[in-house]
This record gives C-alpha cells, structure tokens and sequence, in this order.
C-alpha cells in the first residue's frame, strides 16, 4: 500500500545483463504479447527494449483521452509521409510500453474468415482463420455481454460490445438509413458467420474497470511485471539502435544481439547479446527500418544511405498498404452528437464528474458505434445492397472479402471555419480497405534517431481511385437517405451528391488521409515472389532463422479490419512458434 507499493520495474540501459535468452525489440501492440508469454514459462530470461515509457496515469488509460487526438501527444509519434506528387499526409505511430494500442481508436475487428484464407490459399502455412481463430481467443477476455459464445472470455486483453442502447441519437439515424439501403444490421462485427456486407455494431478493447484496454495493461500490469521482474527485464525510454547480424562458421548468418542507447540523444550506446532470438516488433513504419539500419535490405538502398550490405533482402520496406480514406462531415441536432461536450461546457464538467465517479457518460462511450462493410460489386447503381445469393454470404471465401468501409464518427471538427455552433455534427469516412497500391519505407540516412522516408503511394494503382469514388458516393447516398428520412442533416464539408467524378476527384485528392493501418512492410512470403516476402511462415527472416518479425509489417496482405486484433493474434501464435522451436 501507499506509500510502500513498488513502482513499475523499469530498467535503464545501464542496469541489463550482458546477455539474454530473448531479445524483444519493440514493447508495442505485438512486443508486450511475446513478452507476457514468454516470461510465463519462467525458464528463459527475456528483454524488452521500448522507445517510450510505462506511464499508466489517468489520463494514459481513459478510453477517450488517451485516443491519440484528444490526448496529450506524449505516447505517439507522428511524421510527415508522401501520399502522391506534391502532398503530405500525418502518420502516426504509438510510443511506449502497449505502443499504438494505447493511443488507437479501440475498435476490436477480427476482420472476416475470407481475410486468412486468403493468406492461406497464397501458401502461408498455419495462417488460415481455423488456425488463427484459438488466437484471436486466447487474447480476448470479453466481458459485456456475457451470451456471446464466440469470444474468448479469459483471456488477458478486455472487449466488450457497444451499449444496448446507442449512445448518439445520429447512429441510430445511420442504422435506420442503411437498413432502408439494405444493409442489414450486424450485432457483431466479428462474428464469422455472418456475411462480410451489412451495417456492423463495432466491438471496443475496454475493460470492466472502465479504461483502455491496451496490450500494456493487459499483458504486462504491474503485478505480473514484479512477479516476473527476475527474468524479465522491460527497459524502458532506450532505442535499438540495430540488430548485430554475423557470419557464422559454417557461413549461415546469426542475429548476435543488440545495439541500444537511452533514448537521450547523445547518450552512450551498448551491445546486448542474445542466446536464443531476437524479435523484432517495432511497428510496420519501423520494423523495416530496424532491419534496414542493420544492412538487411534492398543492396541499392543500403549503398546510397552507405550502410554496408549484411544480407540483401529486396522485400524490406516495400509492399507497404494501408486503408486510406476521406472523411466528410456533415450537421446533425446537437444532442445526437459528440459535439454537445464541446459546445456545452456544463455539460462537459457533469460528464467528467459522471465519469470520475461512476466511471460512465460521454467520456466512456467511444463516438464511433457502428460502420458499414461492403463489396463495390454488391451495390447497385443507387448504391443499395444488391440481394446476396447464399455463396456471397459466405464470409469464409476469399472472393467475398469487403472491398469498403464506411466508418462513422458522432463529432466533427468544429473549428471548420463558419461552423454553425448551434448544431452539433458527425463525420462519415469512405474507407478503400483491399488498396492495390504499394509504398515503401525508406531511411533518410545512417542516423537510427533520423525519421524513416515513408511514400504511401496512395491510389497509385487506378483501381483504388474507382473504389475511393464509390465509397464516398455510398456515404452521400446514405446521407440523402437520412435526409430523406427526415432527419435534420446537411453538409459541412462534403462534395454534392450529383457530383461529377472530376468534381468528387478534387474534394478526394484535398482530404484524403491515412487510416494508420500500415501494414505488409516486411512482408510473409516467398523472398522471391512477385511482392518480395521477408519472413517465411514462422515469422523467420529469410537467411536468419534466429532473426524474427512479430507486428503488423509481417501480414501477408492488410486485412479488411482495423488491424490492432489481427496483430495480437499474430503476436499470440508467433509465440507459440518461438516456444515450439526452443523445445
Ligand atoms: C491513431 C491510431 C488509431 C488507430 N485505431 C485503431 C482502432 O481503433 N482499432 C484497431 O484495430 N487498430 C487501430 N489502429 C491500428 C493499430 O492500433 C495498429 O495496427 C497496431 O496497434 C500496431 O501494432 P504493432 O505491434 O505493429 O506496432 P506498435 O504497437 O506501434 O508497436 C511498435 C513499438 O515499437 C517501439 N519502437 C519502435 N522503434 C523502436 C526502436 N528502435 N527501439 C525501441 N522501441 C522501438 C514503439 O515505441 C512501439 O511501442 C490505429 C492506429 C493509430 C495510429
């Protein structure tokens, strides 16, 4: 008890062993999963080495302001990437122990069956939904409500469903709106037996005590880190400067360890060797990086940065996808919205009260309650959803993988200059979820403190701009429907609902953005297929068995889904692997 509780066992550089077991590079969404299960063993010494720190305040863990927008910015970082010639766009990825889940939008989405077989049918071995399912179990404690069978309910990572009732009087008008369209609604968007087209309810990681529920608090409190802290060490505030890769005798390469340095800039730097491993979880804009500051990548690359050429790997840092989209606000009555709690300032201050004491309110309900996925090719020409035949309806098939979100969100961005402070507002985001396009993740130089060079490459490929166009056409049509309806909405910030494609074309290329779902930069595969793969199917890079990857940078391809669960499931059975090849 206060004042004699022991704080998080953090380490500094300064305070590690000469050598560990494992190496774990990166303590974020995938890095605190690894940890968590390898220290469960308590036979191997384990190492974290995370950028960030473990701060777990009050404002850390709160569902909204600790979402990255509404927060103080300390747990994200944020640079500038090329989306196409001549324009920029905000990434962002997150920064200490539980890295992006602790800063994301909480939405848990499994993503459809159809998404792993695919993976499965391109010939990733043991990545199939059947296989990966366990996983997506194994991590998930959910808790609210309790008839959901197809959950897990004992595991680590808390999710609950949204509340019965909607919290937004607007998203009870968007569901309205799509089922007159023909959207069905979905209680459940993980729920495999639906189909993968309808209007879904979306499911959060937050847990019964009411905070976030991020992979840091679920895997690694504090009780379980001081139980563990003998074998495994969290050192916190340090960068990995590179991965140490050598020839061995019998001319095989070998990861031998790690270059870290406390995160200080000009702090002194130091070699930390692994027996066993080291793995690699920093991100999918930094993974790539990691590897590349190692010599392993494009042999051109590395020459022009002047970074000596240890393994050529052509796949590192291409293949980069992500879910980009266009959001479009539009005005709803006030109390329908989010919007109340920033145009209201008592009602701000009762919903902080509410939310101190009781632990509910506005300050707990999250602003995005359902979203609408679907094929373009299940629309008709007034964008309503075709009648599905009994194979369309199989979200197990591949072919059947929903191609467009639209994400909803009850607030808008007020501070639109002439925005109407009577009202309150909403936005819909048009999603293109199966991009065809291809970025790359770049160094900028030899310095590991140096941000990458990140091209997204967006709507590169012409099949992404047709479905861009249609998504947002679906949104409109959903909004006329609403208006048709009789519900008080109109425009903010969108384009007109007969607009032409070169008028739809000029609102898309000035707002589009990124959704933060990079993915696929180190890429499981072939190393010698079309889209040059990095690790193989036990998330081993290719030519250095001890040397793996374990983050969103190693699917296949991006999933339709907000990609924090697949990563956890990903993290979830690459354990497993890496307990099975130390037997
Ligand atoms: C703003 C935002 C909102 C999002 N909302 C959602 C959502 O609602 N639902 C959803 O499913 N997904 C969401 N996502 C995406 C999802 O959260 C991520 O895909 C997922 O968390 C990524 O996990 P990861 O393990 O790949 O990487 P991360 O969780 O980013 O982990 C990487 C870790 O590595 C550390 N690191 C990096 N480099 C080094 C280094 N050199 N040395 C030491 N440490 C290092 C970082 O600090 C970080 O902690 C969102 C993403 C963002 C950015």
């Amino acid at each position: 008890m206060w004042p004699f509780e022991s704080s998080y066992p953090q380490r500094r550089p300064s305070e590690l062993q000469a050598e560990y077991d494992y190496i774990i590079v990166g303590g974020g969404t995938a890095g605190c999963v690894l940890a968590r299960r390898l220290a469960e063993e308590r036979k191997w010494s384990v190492l974290v080495v995370e950028r960030g720190d473990a701060r777990d305040g009050w404002l850390d863990k709160s569902p909204l302001f600790s979402t990255y927008q509404f927060s103080d910015k300390k747990h994200g970082v944020s640079l500038q990437a090329r989306m196409w010639e001549g324009k920029k766009v905000e990434v962002l990825g997150g920064k200490g122990l539980g890295g992006t889940s602790r800063i994301n939008g909480m939405q848990w989405t499994r993503g459809v069956p159809g998404d792993y077989n695919a993976w499965g049918e391109s010939g990733r071995e043991g990545w199939s939904y059947d296989t990966l399912k366990p996983y997506f179990e194994r991590a998930e404690g959910h808790w609210n409500p309790a008839t959901l069978t197809h959950y897990g309910r004992n595991g680590p990572l808390q999710v609950e469903a949204p509340p019965q009732e909607y919290r937004w009087g607007v998203t009870r008008e968007i569901v309205d709106a799509s089922e007159q369209m023909g959207f069905a609604l979905c209680n459940d968007v993980n729920d495999a037996k639906l189909p993968s087209s309808g209007c879904f309810l979306l499911h959060l990681s937050t847990s019964e005590d009411n905070y976030r529920s991020s992979t840091f608090r679920a895997y690694l409190p504090k009780a379980f880190a001081l139980a563990h802290r003998e074998k495994l060490h969290l050192c916190t505030n340090t960068v990995t400067r590179k991965v140490e890769v050598e020839k061995t005798a019998s001319g095989t390469l070998k990861a031998t360890g790690v270059i870290i340095q406390d995160a200080k800039p000009g702090s002194s730097t130091r070699f930390i060797a692994a027996r066993k491993e080291v793995i690699v979880c920093c991100g999918a804009l930094t993974s790539p990086k990691l590897l590349l500051l190692s010599g392993i990548g494009p042999a051109k690359h590395l020459q022009e940065i002047g970074i000596p050429v240890v393994h050529e790997l052509e796949g590192v840092g291409s293949n980069l996808q992500d879910h980009m989209g266009t959001p479009m606000s539009f005005y709803a009555p006030i109390w329908d919205t989010w919007v109340a709690l920033f145009l209201k300032p008592w009602w701000l201050i009762w919903q902080v009260l509410r939310y101190l004491i009781f632990g509910v309110g506005w300050l707990r309900d999250y602003y995005m309650e359902t979203s609408i996925y679907t094929r373009a090719d299940y629309l008709d020409e007034n964008m309503d959803q075709k009648q599905l035949t009994e194979k369309q309806r199989d979200a197990t098939l591949p072919e059947n993988i929903p191609d467009i979100e639209i994400m909803f969100g009850a607030v808008c961005d007020i501070m639109h200059p002439g925005y109407d402070k009577t009202k309150g507002g909403y936005n819909l985001l048009p999603t293109v979820l199966r991009p065809q396009s291809r970025g790359t993740v770049r160094l900028s130089s030899s310095d590991p403190l140096d941000p990458p060079v990140v091209d997204l490459n967006y709507l590169s490929a012409p099949a992404d701009r047709v479905t861009l166009r249609t998504a947002a056409r679906l949104a409109l049509r959903l909004v006329a429907t609403m208006d048709a309806r009789g519900y008080a909405t109109s425009p903010i910030r969108a384009p007109a609902l007969d607009a032409s494609d070169a008028e739809l074309d000029a609102f898309l290329d000035a707002d589009t953005q990124s959704f933060f779902h990079y993915s696929s930069t180190c890429r499981m595969a072939p190393r010698d297929a079309r889209e040059p793969g990095v690790v193989d199917d036990a998330l081993r890079v290719h030519g250095v068995p001890n040397l793996r990857v374990c983050d969103a940078s190693v699917f296949p391809q991006i999933p339709a889904a907000h990609t924090q669960a697949p990563v956890i499931a990903v993290a979830e059975r690459c354990a497993d692997i890496v307990k099975a090849a130390a037997k």
